[in-house]
């Protein structure tokens, strides 16, 4: 019944990972910049303009709230990311 959805989703998720990754790969290198030049990992700016921009992406706007809280937690997951690889480089 669900199959032909399910199967889209799933590769939908395969190429979510794919770019996950990529996009976690980018967010060390941010890391890497920004311990050299002692910066802070939170930039609230940036996070404002970077979900700005992507709910102008959007053909949708009725999901403009539930994409806005999806890049909040992916933010927030990047700068724990980026706490763990700064740790990790220190120690
Ligand atoms: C990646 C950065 O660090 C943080 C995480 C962000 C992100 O994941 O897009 C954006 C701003 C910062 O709070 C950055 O400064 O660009």
């Amino acid at each position: 019944m669900l199959e032909k959805q399910r199967a889209t989703i799933d590769r939908i998720d395969r190429e979510l990972v794919k770019l996950f990754e990529e996009r976690t790969k980018t967010v060390e290198e941010v890391a890497e910049i920004k311990l050299e030049n002692n910066m802070e990992i939170l930039d609230s700016g940036r996070e404002a303009v970077v979900i700005e921009k992507v709910q102008s992406y959007l053909e949708d706007d009725s999901l403009k709230g539930e994409l806005a809280d999806l890049y909040e937690n992916i933010m927030r997951i990047s700068r724990g990311h980026q706490q763990e690889w700064m740790s990790k480089r220190n120690s």
